[in-house]
């Protein structure tokens, strides 16, 4: 059909952020160990607590976090033998996990907490010939794990440990005629694989192979009507997409190509004012996943209430900061 798929924002939605019910959400989340949601989320419990810390920490909160079970938990995920970090005890090492996991203590300053060597021959050695990375032993290729790699080891400051041009050259290999990415070569644009392809190249310091206006273009032609963006062509928008697209033109100096007054619209009317956290759209349930990319979002928009948020990392700038400044002082 003619129409664009798009969502109409209703009077009654949120206009102010509602921080102190997003904290009390993320605090109480995950705490009925017993309940259904809680046992169906075990495969993706690590990245969960990296969502709602890093929510947490942006909103100076995360002092209502459980530090020390958290880091516990951590320190039993992590596989002797591959060296890898599991979503949850007894499950596969994963590299999503892995990330995850080395971004909380990364956060907590308590990298000690666990085998940083370990860490990186698990990572290292999921690199392939043609400097592309798999998620795990099983052997999925996705530009999704070539980000999860060089973000881990950037944050243990060990990227010798990978063939850098060779994770340059896969990533362009990806590139479409759009200017964007997707999963695998001649995978189409998607807004999601797109932060993660940026993201590799600005921390391998490679941003000049991007055809930076085109692929500019094609991200800030993802927001609608309603303000919100979407990830990919005639795709509805959701809060997530606000996040990749931002991020990206953020790293690419070109995030005043978006409406920002309408995006802020968007993103505050997809808090739920009676639960709190954020869902995916306006009216749907929350998330600890959405919450954060809220949060992050109208961080990048300059929301001062909320503390600033790196774009490539997505992590506080001033873990990042601190994080450059511990490297220093050993190199
Ligand atoms: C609908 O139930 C789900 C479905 C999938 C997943 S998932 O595979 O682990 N994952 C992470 C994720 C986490 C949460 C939360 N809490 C919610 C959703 C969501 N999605 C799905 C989604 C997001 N926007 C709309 N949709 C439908 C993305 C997905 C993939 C992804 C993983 C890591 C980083 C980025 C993206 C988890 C729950
Ligand atoms: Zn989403």
């Amino acid at each position: 059909s003619l129409k664009t798929k798009d969502v109409v924002l209703s009077e009654d939605r949120p206009k102010t952020l509602l921080l102190q019910k997003h904290s009390d959400y993320l605090a109480s989340y995950g705490l009925n160990k017993n309940d259904y949601e809680y046992c169906m989320t075990e495969y993706l419990r690590m990245s969960g607590i990296y969502w709602s810390l890093t929510a947490m920490e942006l909103m100076n909160q995360s002092s209502r976090m459980p530090k020390e079970e958290i880091i516990s938990f951590i320190s039993t995920c992590q596989d002797s033998e591959s060296g890898g970090i599991s979503a949850c005890n007894g499950h596969d090492p994963h590299m999503l996990y892995t990330l995850s996991a080395v971004q909380v203590l990364a956060m907590y300053d308590r990298l000690d907490a666990i085998d940083v060597e370990g860490v990186v021959k698990f990572v290292s050695s999921l690199q392939q010939e043609d400097g592309s990375f798999f998620g795990d032993k099983w052997g999925e290729v996705d530009t999704r794990f070539s980000f999860c790699a060089v973000m881990c080891l950037s944050l243990l400051h060990r990227l010798d440990a990978i063939n850098v041009n060779k994770t340059v050259d896969f990533v362009v290999s990806c590139m479409n005629f759009d200017g964007g990415f997707g999963s695998k070569p001649g995978s189409e644009s998607h807004a999601g694989l797109i932060y993660c392809c940026v993201g590799t190249l600005s921390i391998c310091k490679r941003m000049e192979v991007l055809k930076a206006d085109e692929l500019a273009w094609w991200l800030c032609e993802r927001q609608l009507p309603s303000g919100g963006l979407n990830g990919r062509p005639e795709k509805l928008p959701d809060l997530c997409y606000s996040w990749w697209v931002m991020s990206s033109l953020s790293m690419l100096n070109r995030i005043h190509w978006v409406d920002k007054k309408n995006l802020e619209q968007f993103i505050l009317a997809c808090q739920d004012s009676e639960t709190g956290g954020f869902s995916d759209r306006p009216g749907d349930i929350p998330d600890p996943f959405h919450t954060l990319f809220g949060l992050a979002g109208l961080s990048l928009l300059g929301d001062t209430s909320i503390k600033r948020v790196n774009p490539t990392y997505c992590m506080p700038q001033e873990t990042i900061d601190s994080g450059l400044l511990t490297s220093n002082l050993f190199q």
